[in-house]
């Protein structure tokens, strides 16, 4: 077999009340070059990933095994380089990156035994929600659902001039850490707020009303409960349509911060804003604008 390259992007999940349902794809990347030989190597490659095991721990080999699990057969050793421009612990969906980029990775391996809808619902019972991995195998914005059914998903093109400004926090913050301060009960009220916020949001997506993003994003499923562990995260959900978002919202399970904006606006107050947030709470971090990646997971091979 021939040794082939796979590319999986960042992700920015929930959007606001779409929790653990919603989410869209950015042009940041998982690269593995897998080269099949007698035994197996795992190699992670830079200076993003220091830190992640070198052996059969990595996440990206075990993420290899669930394909070869889930197609019944053994997974053929190979050596696998590992290279990452996705933060780690940023909310980016590093790990949904890395599960995603592993099971195609294993899947390829195994000659492609499992149909992508396959590989979506390993990856989704694996992270314990599509919101993340969806995206990262799809690109474009996805709504999706995991449950004992299985992961049903409807994947979007995004709407014309929408883009992302991501603030990213020079501080990690693990998901299960973010998932661990959040209530297990909610009342209706606040279960209604949610799907009907969630609902307005995927529905004014998929129209390309930007116009209705700032409401629809509003969230009190998760973002109010994280927010301690996010200096500077309600200020910039209250204000940051005053200096030129279209709307806000934690990314993922933080501590980035996502703005949607126009592509056809100047963002530099945007980010003037959201550099002054960072500096009053005594943060570092990167300001970057993005497109929305509409290509998702692809394989070269060589
Ligand atoms: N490319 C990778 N290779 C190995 N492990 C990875 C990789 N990317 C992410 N991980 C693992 O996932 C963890 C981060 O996952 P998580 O806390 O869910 O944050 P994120 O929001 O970035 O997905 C890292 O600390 C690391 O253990
Ligand atoms: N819905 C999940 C999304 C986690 O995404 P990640 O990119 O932070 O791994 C959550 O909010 O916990």
């Amino acid at each position: 077999m021939t040794p082939f390259t796979v590319r999986a992007p960042a992700s920015s999940a929930n959007l606001g009340p779409g929790f653990d349902s919603l989410g869209l794809s950015v042009p940041l990347y998982t690269t593995l070059r897998v080269t099949p030989q007698g035994h197996t190597e795992v190699v992670p490659m830079g200076a993003g990933l220091d830190g992640t095991p070198h052996n059969e721990s990595n996440y990206v080999y075990k993420a290899m095994l669930l394909a070869a699990k889930r197609a019944g057969q053994p997974l053929p050793h190979a050596r696998i380089e590992i290279e990452s421009d996705v933060p780690l612990a940023r909310g980016l969906g590093s790990s949904a990156a890395a599960l995603v980029a592993g099971i195609v990775a294993g899947n390829e391996l195994l000659g492609n035994p499992l149909t992508p809808e396959a590989v979506l619902d390993v990856a989704a019972r694996e992270e314990g929600h599509p919101d993340n991995v969806a995206p990262a195998l799809f690109g474009g914005i996805v709504v999706a659902t995991l449950d004992k059914l299985g992961t049903h998903y409807v994947r979007l093109d995004p709407p014309a001039h929408l883009a992302v400004t991501v603030l990213i926090p020079d501080f990690e913050l693990s998901t299960s850490k973010a998932r661990a301060v959040l209530p297990k009960e909610y009342s209706r009220a606040d279960a209604v707020h949610a799907l009907s916020h969630a609902a307005l949001l995927a529905a004014a997506l998929s129209v390309g009303r930007l116009d209705l993003l700032r409401h629809a994003m509003q969230d009190y499923i998760h973002q109010i409960w994280r927010a301690p562990l996010v200096p500077g995260l309600s200020d910039i959900l209250e204000e940051a349509h005053k200096h030129g978002a279209l709307g806000a919202a934690l990314s993922g399970a933080g501590p980035t911060v996502l703005c949607f904006h126009d592509t056809r606006e100047d963002t530099a107050r945007l980010h003037t804003y959201l550099h002054s947030v960072m500096a009053k709470n005594g943060l570092t971090g990167t300001v970057l604008d993005l497109p929305i990646d509409v290509v998702g997971t692809v394989i070269e091979r060589h």
